[in-house]
Formats: structure tokens, C-alpha cells, sequence
């Protein structure tokens, strides 16, 4: 029955009473937070529990769960409290305005039923009670409208956040400072001010304790503008250089407005009762395409909700889903999930969007691309989710080609578009070089580079899974201790590959693509493009595994003649970053112009909109030219995937953005016939959809 009771309540947010919106800017939490500089004068060391001042009490006793039949839907119940155990809760102490009769436990034991803890009459279905927060290690809770911080967990501090020492940890580099001076472009109606430092306010004090924690000075950039744009109420989508921070950029003003405005109410309607199925309602979202990332965007998240009542979870496939529904179950504020796995559990009934307030897809652009389109639009549109408008919505990405931009604005409600960097452009902290290396010389020329190299970890980019494989065995082969990253291993597998990485005991990762977005990975000194990619966009997210937070990193790249389809726009990114261009790129960059052929994506240039900057707001600049490349490239395009119709999409977008998209180019070439303008849904290589 205690097992029952503990836990199996945790994610049934559940309150008639919502508590009174906090305007941006106020502070409701404040009282509950001891400064870390406070913490010692009160009596407890830096990372020891404060002692008790008006605190919560120890919980209740044995029996605290069943008090005033909370089970029975009476009201009072604390669904994350537990009703079970009780008694074991902690001492702590240090919440001037925190309850008489609280009680912090463990998630099983503790906890106890806290009277104070009744926020309201609509206890709904289940009579799950009051919302927010559990009592498990590091979490705190919502009670009477009021943020009550968790007590430290030095352990668990030290898990999170690392010493300052900890190589496993990401690091800001010496470049870090100059992220102040890029140029950041926003651009839609009122843009809010951007923020110039973390502090209070606008951000909520407990949030700063955890963002001191995670050693953070200053803001990015991407961080600076999006905190106030968040937290003013706006949609957003913001394109900024990889490494600089953008996770920080939507967790931080989400969990600011979580901590002061507190939990949703579930529906009275919600099915959140304590019958074997219990249904989550997250309020916020994030949505990213690989396990690897949701898990780091989890990590991030756990880290900066610590001590809160925010609890985050995660999903995402190939990973056994009880377990994750156990996760679930014992509380989901902030879901983060890959689009398949979350439709997986959309279906069961165990997730319900009715009450999501924030909505961020990361890696916007690939989750909107081929592949995650119809997924996305299921769990935008297709669910219970709340409509543009009554739900806030951001998309993150270092690339936004307009084509996408185009499709994200059926997700959006006026929204602001931030540039940060120079339009598309790649980090100056990396330096990239191309080398011609013809396909039979890769493997000698990448053994040099490897004996050549030294320290650090290197991350070499191939183009299919079975090419990972064969290589990483080449490398084994060749005494390199080398392992391997695709979309065909185990999720275990990927998980030990990662971890084997991370930690140095195998310092090269040969890896597809699964590899190349958002993974945050301390000390990856070079990135090898093994196999160039065919979008200019890919090489971009795949460079930027090095070269972040400041630090510095190569990129080496083997080109060849089957590369110059995106011999314009690699060229074009080059000189934008200021490096160093080879002469044999501008001599192949003329040839293509003179009709060389091509691959069909931008081998005349550009074409569909994604050329060198596609990642201005389209609204701004209307839909012509694909930046300076797209109306020339006429019929390179067609040659290798087109089968009929020809154009390629070197017609580009013509006209403004109200006009649609102008010249016919784009649906044609990359389907194979389908011609005629539109972005309809062009069936493109392979047989999928570029939809
Ligand atoms: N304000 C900050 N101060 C110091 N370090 C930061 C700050 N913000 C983020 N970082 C660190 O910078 C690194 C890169 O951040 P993050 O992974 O969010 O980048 P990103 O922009 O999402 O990159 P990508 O485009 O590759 O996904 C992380 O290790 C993060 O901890």
C-alpha cells in the first residue's frame, strides 16, 4: 500500500486553485532561498542544511500518509509528498514562511501528508491533491502558492554539477568573453531588452543559486535575448552558433517561470487517477531527434531544476519503456522526449499535452526536416496539446534554412527571430581545413592525421552505419582505440560508445550523423569529416562538437570531386568564418559554375532557399534568392535525384513571403518531377519524404 500510495501519485498536478500568475519579474520564491554567502552564518556549511528557523518540521510520523483521507480525494494531499511512510522526512529548516507541518523525506518513505499542502478544492479525478515538488533527494515543492526549495544534497550536487576541476565537465574556454562581441540580430515587433547578466530580477533566486552552481558568470549571447523574450510572453526561434549555450537559452526563462508561477492545475477531466494508469501532465515540452540528446537536454535540465519542484524526465526509444514510465509516474513536470517515443506514449495514455505551456524544439530545423515532420505534427496539432497562442513555443537550432522557417510558422504566433553570429555562419573558435583526399586515400591520410594528433578526443564523421563500423575496426585494426556511434547499435551500445568517449578510454568515435547535433562533449579537440555531408547545414552542427563554450577545436575535412555539391556554400562558409580557402575549393567552386553537374542540392548554388544565408528571418528578407546563390543554379540540381522535370530547385524562392514560393525550382528537382513551385512535399532521395 506504501508503495502504492508513494510515488504512484507523483505526476498528478493537480489544483483548483491556480496559484496567482506572477508577473515577470516578481519574486514570490525569494523568501525560500538562503544566499550561498547566508548559508554559513546561519550554521550549516556551505553545502550542509541551514538549521532550522520557521522550517518545515520533521514530517508527521509513521502514519502521516493517510492523514484527513488525502487518499480519498479529501483535499489535502500533497501528491508528491508522498502519502506513504511519512516520518523519515528530513529536519530542514531554513523557509522563514514554510509550513509548520511539512516533513522532507525520501520519495518512498518520507514526506508524509502535509496539510499545508492543500492547494485547493478541485482535486479532480483522482483527488491527486496538491501540485508541485516531491520530497525525493534534491527536489523541493509548491505548497500554498509559494516555491518551498529542497534541502542541499551535497551528493547529489556533486553528481550534477561536477568540481570545478572535473575534466568531465564542459568547461568555458579562453574565447569565452568574445562571445560578447558577435553580433546579435532580432528581429520582429517589440523585441524585448536583452538582459546583460544573470541576476535578480528578472531571474528567479533559486535559479541563480543552481545557475552559480553550474559556474555560469555571465550569459551567452543566445541567453541574453531569449531570457526576457521568454519570459515576456513571446514565441521564439532563435538560430545561434553551436556550443554557445542555447540549451541554457530555453531551460533558463522556462524553470524561471515554472519557479515563480508554480504548477498547472490538471483537468478535472484529466483521468489522473490512481488506477494502474496514471496519466502525466507535463507543462513543459522540449522535443530533440536523438536519445543522446534528449539525455544531455535531461541532464541540463536536472541541473538547473535541482532543489526546485520542477521534477524533469526524459523518453526516448530503444530503451526499455517501463522504466520510463515508472519515471513518469512518479512525477513529470518538464518532458524532455524524442517525437517517436512520445507519440509511443501519447498512444497508452500515460501523457497528456493538455496542460503544456512550453513547447521547445531543439534542433528545430532536423526535427522539421526529413523524417520528424508528420511525428511533430502529431503532437503539435494532431493531441490534446494547447494551440498556438494559449502555449508558448521555441525552436533552437545553429541553422535554420528558410524552407524550414517557412513550414515552423504553422508552430508559431508572431514570434521573434534571433540571429546570433553572423548570418549561419560557424564559430571563428574552430579552425576548419579542407584537404582533397581522393576516396581511396582516406584511410592512410586519416591514419597520419591520428599520429599526428595529439590529446584530446576526435570525433571522425562517415556517411553510413556499416562505414562506421568497418572503420572503427580498420582503427582497432591499426592499434588506435577507436569505437562507434549509429543509428543501427543498441541504445546500450550508443550509451557505452558515448560514455567510453567521453571519459578518454577511447579517445576516437567514428560516428554518422546521429552524432552530428547538440552533443555537448568536454575536450573534443578535432572533428574529422571523414565523408563530407551533402547540406552545407550538417557540416555546420557537425564541426560545432568542437570548439564550444569558448574553447578552441579543429575541423578537418576530406573533400574530393563527389563533394562539390556543396562546394559553394562550404567555400562561402569558410571565408565568412576568415579561414583559410584552398585554392583547389574555388577552382571546383568555378568548375560546378560552368555546369560541372552536381548532386543535386545546391549544385547550382543554393536553391531551395538553404544557400549561405538561409538563416535570416525570412520574414524579413521575403523568400528571393536563397542568399545571393539561388536564382543562378538552374538545372544543376536535377541531375542526380531528379527524374523528370529537371530545374533542380535552383530556382529558389522568389518573391516575398506572402507570394509562396515563387520560380517552380524547389518542388521539382530534389522529387524528381514534381515541379512547379509550391513546397509541396517533394519525395526526395531515397524514397523519403523531405517532409
Ligand atoms: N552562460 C554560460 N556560461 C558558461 N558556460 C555555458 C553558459 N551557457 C552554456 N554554457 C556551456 O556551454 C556548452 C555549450 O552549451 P550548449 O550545449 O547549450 O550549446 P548549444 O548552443 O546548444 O550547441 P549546439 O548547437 O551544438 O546544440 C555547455 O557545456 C554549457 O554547459
Amino acid at each position: 500500500m506504501a508503495d502504492q500510495l508513494s510515488g504512484g501519485m507523483g505526476n498528478l498536478s493537480l489544483d483548483s486553485a491556480p496559484p496567482a500568475a506572477q508577473h515577470a519579474g516578481q519574486q514570490p520564491a525569494a523568501r525560500s532561498y538562503i544566499p550561498p554567502h547566508m548559508r554559513n552564518k546561519m550554521g550549516g556549511g556551505p553545502n550542509g542544511p541551514p538549521p532550522a528557523m520557521n522550517g518545515p518540521q520533521p514530517g508527521p510520523g509513521p502514519m502521516g500518509g493517510l492523514n484527513n483521507s488525502a487518499w480519498a480525494g479529501n483535499n489535502n494531499f500533497d501528491a508528491r509528498g508522498g502519502a506513504g511512510g511519512g516520518g523519515a522526512g528530513g529536519n530542514w529548516g531554513g523557509f522563514d514562511q514554510a509550513p509548520q507541518q511539512g516533513g522532507w523525506g525520501g520519495r518512498q518513505g518520507g514526506g508524509g501528508f502535509n496539510r499545508n499542502a492543500y492547494r485547493g478544492p478541485n482535486a479532480g479525478a483522482g483527488g491527486g491533491g496538491a501540485v508541485g515538488g516531491g520530497t525525493g533527494r534534491g527536489e523541493g515543492r509548491w505548497i500554498e502558492g509559494k516555491h518551498v526549495v529542497g534541502p542541499p544534497d551535497p551528493r547529489m550536487e556533486r553528481d550534477l554539477f561536477g568540481t570545478a576541476d572535473d575534466p568531465s565537465k564542459q568547461h568555458t574556454g579562453i574565447n569565452f568573453e568574445k562571445y560578447d562581441e558577435i553580433p546579435v540580430t532580432p528581429s520582429g515587433r517589440d523585441v524585448p531588452e536583452p538582459v546583460l547578466t544573470f541576476s535578480n530580477p528578472p531571474l528567479d533566486l533559486h535559479l541563480l543559486s543552481n545557475i552559480e552552481l553550474a559556474r555560469y558568470k555571465i550569459p551567452t549571447p543566445v541567453q541574453k535575448y531569449s531570457i526576457p523574450i521568454v519570459i515576456n510572453g513571446r514565441d521564439l526561434m532563435a538560430c545561434a552558433q553551436t556550443g554557445s549555450g542555447k540549451t541554457g537559452g530555453f531551460l533558463f526563462p522556462i524553470l524561471h517561470q515554472s519557479f515563480t508561477q508554480g504548477p498547472s492545475p490538471v483537468p478535472v477531466q484529466g483521468g489522473g487517477g490512481y488506477g494502474r494508469q496514471r496519466k502525466a501532465y507535463p507543462t513543459a515540452l522540449i522535443l530533440a531527434p536523438t536519445r543522446e540528446l534528449v539525455s544531455q537536454i535531461y541532464d541540463e535540465a536536472r541541473k538547473f531544476a535541482y532543489r526546485s519542484w520542477v521534477r524533469p524526465c526524459v523518453v526516448y526509444g530503444g530503451a526499455d519503456i517501463g522504466s520510463q514510465l515508472r519515471q513518469i509516474e512518479r512525477g513529470c513536470d518538464l518532458l524532455v522526449a524524442t517525437p517517436g517515443r512520445l507519440v509511443d506514449l501519447i498512444e497508452r495514455g500515460r501523457i497528456s499535452l493538455c496542460n503544456i505551456k512550453y513547447l521547445v524544439l531543439d534542433e528545430a530545423d532536423r526535427m522539421l526536416d526529413m523524417g520528424f515532420e508528420p511525428q511533430i505534427r502529431r503532437i503539435v496539432q494532431g493531441e490534446d496539446m494547447p494551440p498556438t497562442g494559449q502555449r508558448q513555443t521555441l525552436m533552437f537550432s545553429a541553422t535554420f534554412p528558410r524552407d524550414i522557417q517557412m513550414l515552423a510558422q504553422d508552430f508559431l504566433s508572431d514570434y521573434v527571430f534571433l540571429s546570433v553570429g553572423r548570418v549561419g555562419s560557424t564559430s571563428e573558435n574552430i579552425t576548419q581545413k579542407v584537404e582533397y583526399v581522393e576516396d581511396v586515400d582516406k584511410r592512410s591520410v586519416l591514419l597520419d592525421i591520428l599520429h599526428t594528433h595529439a590529446g584530446g578526443l576526435t570525433l571522425i564523421f562517415v556517411e553510413t552505419k556499416r562505414m562506421a563500423d568497418s572503420l572503427s575496426d580498420f582503427l582497432i585494426n591499426q592499434n588506435f582505440p577507436a569505437t562507434s556511434i549509429h543509428g543501427d547499435r543498441t541504445q546500450r551500445e550508443r550509451e557505452r560508445a558515448l560514455e567510453l568517449f567521453r571519459n578518454g578510454k577511447c579517445p576516437i568515435l567514428v560516428a554518422t550523423a546521429v552524432a552530428a547535433r547538440g552533443l555537448d562533449i568536454p575536450n573534443v579537440t578535432h572533428v574529422i569529416n571523414y565523408d563530407l555531408p551533402t547540406d552545407v547545414d550538417d557540416y555546420v552542427h557537425r564541426i560545432g562538437r568542437t570548439g564550444r563554450a569558448g574553447n578552441t577545436g579543429i575541423a578537418t575535412a576530406f573533400f574530393n570531386r563527389g563533394n562539390r555539391g556543396i562546394v559553394r556554400e562550404l567555400l562561402e562558409l569558410l571565408k565568412e568564418a576568415n579561414q583559410e580557402v584552398p585554392a583547389f575549393l574555388e577552382t571546383i567552386a568555378r568548375e560546378s559554375s560552368f555546369g560541372g553537374g552536381g548532386r543535386g542540392r545546391g549544385g547550382g548554388g543554393g536553391g531551395r532557399g538553404r544557400g549561405r544565408g538561409g538563416n535570416t528571418d525570412f520574414r524579413k528578407y521575403g523568400g528571393a534568392g536563397g542568399g545571393g546563390f539561388g536564382g543562378g543554379g538552374g538545372g544543376f540540381g536535377g541531375a542526380q535525384h531528379s527524374s523528370g522535370g529537371g530545374g533542380g530547385y535552383g530556382g529558389s524562392y522568389g518573391g516575398p513571403p506572402s507570394g509562396g514560393y515563387g520560380g517552380g525550382g524547389y518542388g521539382g528537382g530534389y522529387s524528381g518531377g514534381g515541379g512547379g513551385g509550391g513546397y509541396g512535399n517533394p519525395g526526395g532521395a531515397g524514397g523519403q519524404s523531405w517532409w
